[in-house]
């Protein structure tokens, strides 16, 4: 049988340890353990099934996402899972919920902004879903400019309470996740008003709906802002749409971490930056970059083992035809895919590094690291979710006609994906960040104040003194090129932490020689793709780029006969890939073909509205009407 054998054949091939290959993917032994153990979990679980989602109706689809998110908290609950091993529950689960927001960034927001007492107080309660939170921050008229947020949060001093006001209809909280039809409360972003006076935006903690028959508190309008990109998709999740009529909240609802407001109504700021209210959108930036690997991962898993399952001309002597996999063109497309996923893979270790360094420093009132790891989490997940959206839609027409029918996997999984490039700030304005960052750190190099982390190799660039001086005149009208100049620092960030991660410690037979392969294909691969600049910019030679090129040209030949085992690395279930194109036995044409008839459309042979629709065209009955 095809598939079966062609897999197999390709298996035996690999020239290194597969299984120590998975360690290194997965962080350690340990990871690797639980991450196989609870994805064979889910998918040995006829609750957890995901084939029929993109044909559901959409309230279908949503009842069964909260059977599927019921279920899973119940399965946390009975098997008394660790807080590791129930995220990798949901992460399996593989669909987007109102549960993501809760534990995504709801939680995270009340540790991170939320005093002891408020975590006292709020954490227990969320921890046991007593309540389910979600993140209220972008509004009808601004998502990007967080500062432009209208919503007003106003002290009452009578009272001691916030009185939390949508005075305008483009101030409707409009996107967040699982705040449509099922958070209890939010965290709600506005603009603090004491005395007439604006102290700009914080959160604050408000209950939405009664924790008794789930109906909207007085004075809250709330549903869901309607059907978004792609069948089944992100259809799961509840974006709502919340407006407030003067709803009132206890005073020590304001999150009051950054500043405090107290019962005389005066503000109160701690020694912590007053940037700490963006600090949500750090934590989850750096979390979706490990979630980019893990998506391109899957794409490439499913487009590499279909293309050495997928013949096509070039008959040879055996009277068989050339695997797909075997074309020059079809390995110039794959493999530095196959190598970003590895990449973004260890970047996303490094940064999650990153993340814990700069919490541990911000305890002990150490502020200095914060400006380097907004730079970097904001234009990491600009440069992992911009190549990662491309590359699973590279990943589609690399299956040909197939990579198009839902049950390849793909279309979902790009449908599912692409709203990463703007949620959790919109990739530009992310990257236009890192940019503002590069220039004040240009700006400092005369001041003797030496430039350090991801920014060091400044130091070392002369003529980035002079640079400084132009752009300062003209940040706007050089925004295009700035932004060029952000996404390469962010491709030297991704370069420099595979090369660190290669002088780890590597255990297992030819793995790190693997990786070297790979490292170099992705460095030579971002060269090729911008040789113009490098070549008018005098940092390579015409004879180095064609160097560069045959170089590739090699290492995509190194890595043939290793791609199955390359992907299998990846350690996925079926379930997990849910595609027919990427099954692990390979056996996709009698899948395919059971797959088809699995489609309403064929519960009957002749389809409803034949006899008002297409019998009255045979039977010329419409054209005799007309004549
Ligand atoms: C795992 C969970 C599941 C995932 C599901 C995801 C569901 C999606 C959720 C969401 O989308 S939630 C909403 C997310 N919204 C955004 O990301 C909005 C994007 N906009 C912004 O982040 C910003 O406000 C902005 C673009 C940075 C604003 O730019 P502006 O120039 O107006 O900046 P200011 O507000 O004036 O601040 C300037 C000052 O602050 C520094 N800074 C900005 N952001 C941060 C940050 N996050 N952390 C630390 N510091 C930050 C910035 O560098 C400036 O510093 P200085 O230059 O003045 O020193
Ligand atoms: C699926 C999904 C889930 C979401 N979940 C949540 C959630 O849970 N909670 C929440 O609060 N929000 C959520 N959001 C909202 C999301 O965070 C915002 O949509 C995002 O931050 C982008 O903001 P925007 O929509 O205002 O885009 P805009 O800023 O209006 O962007 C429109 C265009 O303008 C450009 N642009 C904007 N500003 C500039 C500038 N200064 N310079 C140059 N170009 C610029 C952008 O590049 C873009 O091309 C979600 C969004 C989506 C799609």
């Amino acid at each position: 049988m095809a598939g079966f054998d062609d897999l197999a054949s390709e298996r035996s091939k690999a020239q290194f340890d597969v299984e120590e290959m998975k360690v290194i993917w997965a962080g350690s032994r340990h990871t690797l353990e639980v991450s196989d153990r609870i994805s064979r979990l889910v998918a040995n679980d006829p609750v957890f099934r995901k084939d029929t989602r993109t044909m559901l109706s959409r309230k279908d689809l949503f009842k069964n996402t909260l059977r599927k998110a019921a279920h899973a908290w119940k399965r946390i609950i009975e098997l008394r899972l660790s807080e590791e091993e129930a995220a990798e529950l949901r992460f399996y689960v593989d669909e987007p919920a109102f549960m993501d927001l809760h534990w995504g960034m709801f939680i995270p927001t009340i540790k991170g902004q939320g005093t002891e007492e408020q975590q006292q107080k709020w954490l227990p309660l969320a921890y046991k879903m007593k309540i389910i939170g979600c993140y209220a921050q972008t509004e009808l008229g601004h998502g990007s400019n967080v500062q432009g947020l209208e919503t007003t949060a106003t002290f009452d001093p009578q009272t001691d309470e916030f009185i939390i006001h949508s005075p305008t209809l483009t101030s409707s909280k409009w996107w967040p996740g699982g705040l449509g039809k099922v958070s209890t409360h939010a965290v709600v972003y506005g603009r603090l008003i004491i005395d007439s006076k604006d102290y700009g935006v914080n959160g604050f903690i408000v209950q939405l709906r009664s924790l008794d028959d789930h109906l909207p508190l007085p004075g809250i309008t709330i549903g869901d802002i309607g059907m978004k990109f792609g069948s089944g998709a992100y259809n799961t999740m509840d974006n709502g749409v919340l407006r407030f009529d003067h709803v009132r909240i206890p005073r020590d609802q304001m999150l009051m971490r950054v500043s405090q407001v107290t019962r005389e109504g005066k503000l109160v700021q701690s020694n912590v930056p007053w940037q700490l209210v963006y600090g949500t959108m750090v934590y989850v930036r750096q979390k979706i970059v490990s979630d980019a690997s893990c998506a391109l991962s899957r794409a490439v898993c499913i487009a590499t083992r279909y293309s050495a399952v997928r013949r096509q001309f070039g008959l040879q002597s055996n009277g068989i035809e050339t695997q797909v996999i075997d074309y020059k063109t079809q390995q110039s497309r794959l493999f530095p895919l196959l190598a970003s996923a590895y990449a973004f893979r260890f970047v996303g270790e490094w940064l999650k590094w990153l993340y814990m360094d700069v919490n541990q420093r911000l305890q002990a009132s150490d502020f200095s690291t914060l400006p380097e790891a907004h730079a970097c989490t904001a234009g990491l997940k600009s440069l992992t979710t911009s190549a990662t959206a491309d590359g699973i839609e590279e990943c589609r027409k690399l299956c040909g006609g197939h990579g198009y029918l839902c049950s390849s996997g793909l279309p979902e999984l790009f449908a599912v994906y692409i709203p990463a490039c703007t949620y959790e700030g919109d990739n530009i304005v992310l990257l236009l960040q890192v940019a503002r960052f590069l220039i004040k750190t240009v700006s400092q190099l005369g001041s003797g104040k030496e430039p350090v982390g991801t920014t060091v190799y400044m130091g070392r660039v002369e003529q980035l003194m002079q640079c400084h001086c132009a752009v300062q005149k003209g940040f706007l009208e050089l925004s295009a090129d700035l932004v060029q100049a952000a996404v390469a620092h962010c491709q030297l960030i991704v370069v420099s932490k595979f090369i660190e991660k290669l002088q780890q410690d590597i255990p297992g037979k030819g793995v790190k020689g693997q990786l070297e392969a790979l490292c170099n294909i992705y460095a030579l691969f971002i060269l090729h793709k911008h040789l113009g600049d490098f070549l008018s910019t005098g940092c390579i030679t015409p004879k180095q780029a064609s160097l560069a090129n045959a170089q590739l040209r090699s290492l995509y030949s190194q890595v043939r006969p290793n791609a199955i085992a390359l992907v299998d690395a990846f350690n996925y279930t079926d379930h997990y890939l849910s595609s027919v194109l990427g099954r692990y036995d390979g056996n996709v044409y009698p899948k395919l073909y059971e797959e088809a008839w699995k489609d309403p459309l064929n519960d009957s042979v002749v389809p409803d509205g034949y006899q008002e629709y297409i019998q009255p065209i045979l039977k010329q009955q419409l054209r005799n009407a007309r004549l």
